[in-house]
């Protein structure tokens, strides 16, 4: 009843009078509660408006990996042309894998001829801590079966240095990454300092891992560096760098291509059609959710189990 006379000083005056000292404390502490609660129950919808308007998913389902390598073509020689126009290159980076041979059709006309390869930028999501002439190595696994066969300039092709240890190479990276967003070479990410690429193509290991951040190693769950090594990979070989988690999502547009059944269980998981059984936590695919827009290339075999 009190509050319906706060509208009149005379009955605030006796209002405020009548209260004891106890009563303030009560009154003041149910001030403070209501606002906590209110900032939670604001801070909790701002969260999940955050997550739904963060990044776009888009699935795209094809029969074989061969249609997968002709769609994956298109999408890349379409942001191609998108980022070169808007900004005048375009930065990609590769995974190991089969993601390369995947990238076969950007090597026949139309792409080859049309494409301003001179306009792009090769960075390496993850790299294997070995020469880099050696069988293991994914600058050598792209430069054979990909880079070597289109005109991108080599001093756009930004390998890791194979003379450092791990930890040394995986800080140089960062640094010569961190070196390229002040000279205005690489962007900024909006929300982050994290340099902002404009195309990550990744691939994605049987068990749900992305570049080289697996399961069971803390890698994946690092914050603030942007590339960080790993000495005991469970696929070998057992020494890499891999970009971290908040570099990767802070990518514009990322494809993650998948083909194959080995890979099905992990498919059907991170589209959130089955639940982690084994795993007590989220599987490492499913931390990849750019600021941009997140493409699923996935043929047959990757999707078999997956309904939508
Ligand atoms: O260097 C690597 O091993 C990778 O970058 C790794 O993350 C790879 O992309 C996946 O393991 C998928 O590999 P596949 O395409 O061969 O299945």
């Amino acid at each position: 009843m009190s509050f319906l006379y706060l509208s009149s000083g005379d009955a605030l005056w006796g209002w405020a009078n009548a209260l004891s000292s106890s009563n303030v404390a009560i009154i003041l502490v149910t001030f403070a509660l209501a606002i906590m609660i209110g900032l939670t129950v604001r801070s909790k919808t701002s969260l999940r408006k955050g997550k739904s308007e963060k990044g776009k998913v888009n699935v795209l389902k094809f029969h074989s990996e061969e249609e997968v390598a002709v769609g994956l073509a298109k999408y890349i020689a379409d942001l191609s042309a998108k980022f070169i126009e808007e900004n005048g290159c375009f930065s990609v980076v590769l995974s190991g894998g089969t993601l390369v041979d995947t990238l076969r059709k950007l090597l026949e006309p139309p792409y080859i001829n049309s494409i301003e390869w001179s306009k792009w930028l090769i960075f390496f999501l993850d790299e294997r801590v070995v020469p880099l002439n050696h069988p293991d190595s994914n600058y050598k696994l792209a430069l054979d079966g990909f880079l070597s066969k289109v005109p991108i300039p080599k001093s756009s092709i930004h390998a890791i240095n194979d003379k450092l240890s791990p930890e040394r190479a995986a800080i140089d990276y960062e640094n010569r990454l961190k070196r390229l967003v002040e000279k205005g070479t690489l962007r900024k990410s909006g929300g982050s300092d994290f340099a902002n690429f404009d195309l990550m193509l990744l691939g994605m290991g049987p068990d749900g891992h992305v570049a080289s951040l697996f399961c069971w190693h803390f890698q994946r769950f690092e914050k603030t560096r942007w590339v960080t090594s790993i000495k005991d990979s469970p696929k070998p070989p057992s020494q890499r760098i891999t970009f971290t988690f908040p570099l990767i999502n802070a990518a514009s547009e990322i494809a993650m291509v998948v083909t194959g059944e080995d890979a099905a269980d992990a498919v059907k998981i991170a589209l959130r059609e089955t639940k982690s059984s084994s795993c007590c936590f989220p599987l490492p695919v499913e931390k990849v959710s750019p600021i941009g827009k997140l493409t699923w290339f996935l043929d047959s075999d990757a999707t078999s189990g997956y309904h939508r």
